[in-house]
């Protein structure tokens, strides 16, 4: 059986302003193994983007557990929380974030520059090199940003988000900003991932891009919904 992961116990969000709480999320039990794709899907204001904000510990539940790989890290410092995520958590952002000023190269190098571990500048080279060629960009390394096309920049935020070698990708509407041959390019390249390995929790509005995945839960009001056979809440 494949390693557990991921762990979610009873996680609740509550947003509150002056005027109102928000329940974004109601008791989620969730659990991705080694090798999973999922994909959550559900209308605007479902909870996606706060499901996926706490998994990637870009925010804390209200209650609740959350385990990574065993580890407890529903209560982590921002500290703590910045050097979890860069070990273990690679993102996808449906804007790309990619910082304009540095080459590509610069640009998925990134996030080893932030370990605490130093790295020489040969094995920078051979990680970002590695990254790039699973997402079929290694002939764009010395360009910018702005001289590629968007599904180009979307696949160099996926070599960034690959670089650290994560336990899970994260991935937030990564076609919201691309045609649909680019589109369809990226979940291409997702897929190949998944199948050499790469965990993939995967957020998205569109239902044909939602079914590529191994398992596919719905999110509606905060809860998922309980279809048969679906492993949503274990
Ligand atoms: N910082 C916040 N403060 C108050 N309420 C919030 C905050 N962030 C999200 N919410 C509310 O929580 C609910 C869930 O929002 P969330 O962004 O997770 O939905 P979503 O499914 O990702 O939506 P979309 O598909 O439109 O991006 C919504 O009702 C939203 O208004």
């Amino acid at each position: 059986m494949n390693e557990m992961i991921i762990t979610m116990k009873n996680v609740s969000k509550i947003f509150e302003t002056e005027e109102m709480e928000t329940h974004a999320l109601k008791n989620i039990d969730l659990t991705i193994k080694a090798g999973d794709y999922i994909s959550i899907s559900g209308p605007s204001g479902c909870g996606k983007s706060t499901l996926l904000s706490i998994l990637g510990l870009l925010d804390t539940p209200t209650a609740g557990e959350y385990f990574i790989e065993g580890v407890n890290v529903a209560k982590l410092s921002l500290d703590q929380a910045a050097e979890v995520r860069n070990q273990k958590i690679g993102f996808v952002f449906q804007s790309f974030n990619l910082i304009d000023e540095l080459s590509v190269f610069d640009n998925v190098a990134l996030p080893l520059r932030y370990r605490n571990e130093a790295l020489s500048n040969a094995q920078i080279k051979l990680l970002v090199s590695e990254c790039l060629e699973k997402v079929a960009m290694n002939h764009r390394v010395n360009h910018k940003p702005n001289q590629l096309s968007g599904g180009q920049q979307q696949r160099i935020a996926m070599a960034r988000a690959l670089v650290c070698n994560p336990t899970i990708l994260l991935v937030d509407e990564p076609t919201g900003n691309l045609d649909s041959k680019s589109g369809d390019k990226v979940m291409d390249i997702l897929e190949t991932l998944n199948r050499n390995g790469t965990t993939i929790c995967l957020v998205t509005h569109d239902p044909r891009y939602a079914d590529l995945a191994k398992t596919k839960l719905k999110l509606l009001d905060g809860s998922f919904l309980q279809v048969p056979g679906m492993r949503a809440a274990i």
